[in-house]
């Protein structure tokens, strides 16, 4: 079933009247060009903050990137899952030491379980890092992107895409940082260097067989943009249970990651997730950016909290199973060679995850 949410102007939850009721219950929902204005500073980074800290997960309207951006993006992102099987497999990430391209119908596993969906990773068009050895094994992370020869188009508009991405979750942050009294400064320290961020083009197809879209888990990044088509099936968990993300039209879904979770040593937690795969007969779309620090800054530096948030940090939620690394880098690959077993079969052998990990 379709679950879509009317997004007419008196639904929107404006900073000004978001009841923590309404919070616990359903997602809210924030206009950038409101979170903006400097006049308003002061009662949104309020209720922003409330928000962040309860469900760490809301609805982004007012961010300036075009519906025709969003419909060409979408309409690509599906002539690319429509290629010929052997096509895509050409550039299955199987093929990348830098863990691009391709992963096919269950060859990715959240916690351990297949995940019933196939997708397309791409991050920034950068060469090769020289400097990659065994003990910086996070510097593979950077490297060419696999591109499909049949589908040229696919490269300008994702790249394209891509940019306007991060210039935009560079002005959430900057929200962000706003409300949690941070000098916008922050930022440098944070994007100082190489960019590092992931683009992944997602297709869940019609099953009736496995359940997972993706299970449940915590994105690692600083935040996370993500847009998903009308069909429904995310879902975010809460202290009241799993709350359904509908569909919002050309609304971005955002969520903390763990690295904002570590650099407010846990005053802001990053939320849990997961998608329930679409019923046979139904196909589910959707496109993800995580944000997230530059690898070559090393280990995160945590934020100078004022004492009144201080005092409701409860620092990082530590999952035994998946302990989080203090460099940025390290934390970044663990995720990939957890995840993407083939790659690290082929290129790090030395590194095959802990059975019991996630
Ligand atoms: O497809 C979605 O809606 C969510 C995907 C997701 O959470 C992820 O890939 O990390
Ligand atoms: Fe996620």
């Amino acid at each position: 079933m379709s679950q879509t949410t009317d997004l007419s102007p008196e639904k929107v939850i404006s900073s000004h009247n978001i009841e923590p009721s309404i919070i616990l219950n359903s997602l809210p929902i924030i206009d950038l060009s409101e979170a903006e204005n400097p006049l308003l500073a002061d009662a949104f980074d309020e209720k922003f903050r409330k928000l962040a800290r309860e469900i760490g997960f809301f609805y982004l309207v007012g961010h300036g990137i075009s519906d025709e951006d969003i419909s060409t993006l979408e309409t690509t992102a599906k002539a690319f899952f429509e290629l010929e099987p052997t096509q895509k497999q050409t550039i299955n990430m199987a093929n990348s030491r830098h863990f691009r391209g391709y992963t096919g119908l269950e060859e990715e596993t959240t916690r351990q379980k297949p995940d019933f969906r196939e997708q397309i990773d791409i991050g920034p068009e950068l060469p090769v890092d020289p400097l990659a050895n065994e003990s910086e094994l996070w510097r593979n992370l950077q490297g060419p992107n696999l591109w499909p020869n049949e589908l040229p188009e696919l490269k300008p508009i994702v790249l394209n895409w891509a940019d306007k991405n991060r210039a935009l979750a560079i002005r959430v942050l900057k929200v962000f940082l706003r409300a949690l009294y941070q000098d916008e400064s922050a930022i440098n320290q944070l994007l100082d260097g190489n960019p590092h961020h992931l683009l992944k083009l997602i297709h869940y197809p019609s099953n009736n067989t496995n359940p997972q879209g993706v299970g449940a888990h915590k994105d690692a990044g600083i935040l996370t943009l993500l847009l998903q088509d009308s069909v429904g099936g995310l879902q975010v968990e809460s202290d009241n249970g799993w709350i359904n993300a509908p569909y919002v039209k050309n609304a971005f879904i955002v969520n903390i990651g763990e690295t904002l979770e570590l650099l407010t040593n846990g005053y802001l937690r990053a939320n849990v997730h997961r998608v329930i795969a679409p019923k046979a007969g139904v196909s589910r779309y959707s496109n993800a950016f995580f944000f997230s620090p530059c690898l070559s800054i090393g280990e995160l530096k945590p934020f100078k909290l004022p004492d009144s948030l201080a005092k409701l940090a409860k620092g990082p939620s530590s999952d035994p199973h998946n302990p989080l690394f203090k460099h940025v880098g390290d934390n970044a690959i663990k995720g990939r060679l957890r995840s993407h077993l083939a790659v690290t079969k082929r290129f790090y052998p030395n590194h095959l995850p802990d059975p019991k990990g996630n």
